[in-house]
């Protein structure tokens, strides 16, 4: 797997994490859509489903490759079920959905039912889509569709694919935001987010921190600062990012970077 990367493993103060890091954001692509296929198919074969959770942003743009051959034919698109990690409180059809991004560039590509495609109740304010998502949520655990933590108890996704913007945030979790704290709801939501739109939902870090599979997907020089802050220190903090509070209970959290997004580290990752 990502034979073209250079692996690297980085000690920071939340414990060490590796990363692959690409020459290039097209290199990045095509080895994130092999990584996707390859947890497909063995959650498929295990489970007889694969839960994937995606982000907004700039993540969809890498996810290109995996509408191309050979994954358009061989993955087994009908064991797919897709979630949301965090949505923009707008219709669906409105520039800012995250749901749009995806089914645009994504979705409306590949032959997922669309039964199995998790869109946010558009209709309902932030709190009540939220609690909407989280109801849902709760019915698919108990239908054994989402697996749950034996760890933590939280529902286990088999792949969060993440995004994280310049400012270290992921999902709608935001630097200092009191929801980083937020250690009893599955689903959370937020009307006062730096970034807008506003309004949005997202999922909580007691559920993110229990996948089975986390991918950081993190590329160019716009995140270069945030990469550094997040990874650049062995020493604590007291204003840490979100992005540093990633940490599976029991999974893998794997890295997916280019040379600019990681250009600031060079010296201690000796790239
Ligand atoms: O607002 C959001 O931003 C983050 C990061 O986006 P990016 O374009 O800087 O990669 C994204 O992961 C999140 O899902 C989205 O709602």
């Amino acid at each position: 797997m990502a034979s073209e990367a250079t692996s690297i493993e980085v000690a920071t103060a939340t414990g060490k994490k590796e990363l692959l890091v690409f020459e290039r954001e097209e290199e990045l692509a095509v080895s994130l859509a092999k990584y996707t296929a390859e947890l497909s198919e063995k959650f498929a074969q295990e489970r007889g489903a694969f839960t994937l959770v995606i982000s907004g942003g700039s993540l969809i743009k890498s996810l290109r490759k995996l509408v191309d051959s050979p994954y358009l034919e061989s993955v087994d698109w009908t064991k797919w079920h897709v979630f949301w990690v965090d949505e923009r409180v707008v219709p669906k059809d409105h520039a800012d959905s995250n749901y749009k991004l995806a089914y645009d560039v994504f979705l409306s590509k590949v032959p997922i039912p669309p039964g199995q495609v998790y869109a946010i109740n558009d209709s309902l304010s932030a709190e009540g889509a939220a609690d909407d998502y989280e109801t849902c949520l709760k019915h698919l655990v108990n239908t054994g569709v989402v697996a749950v933590s034996p760890a933590t108890g939280f529902p286990k996704f088999d792949l969060m694919l993440l995004g994280m913007g310049p400012d270290g945030h992921i999902a709608s979790l935001f630097p200092g935001h009191p929801l980083l704290n937020e250690n009893r709801r599955w689903i959370t939501f937020i009307e006062d987010s730096p970034k807008p739109p506003p309004e949005r939902i997202t999922f909580t870090f007691p559920v993110i921190n229990s996948s089975a599979n986390v991918a950081l997907v993190v590329a160019g020089s716009g995140k270069a600062g945030a990469v550094h802050r997040a990874l650049g220190s062995e020493q604590s903090s007291s204003d840490v990012l979100p992005v540093e509070m990633v940490s599976l209970k029991d999974g893998k959290f794997l890295w997916f970077t280019d040379k600019a997004a990681v250009s600031m580290l060079r010296e201690k990752a000796s790239l």
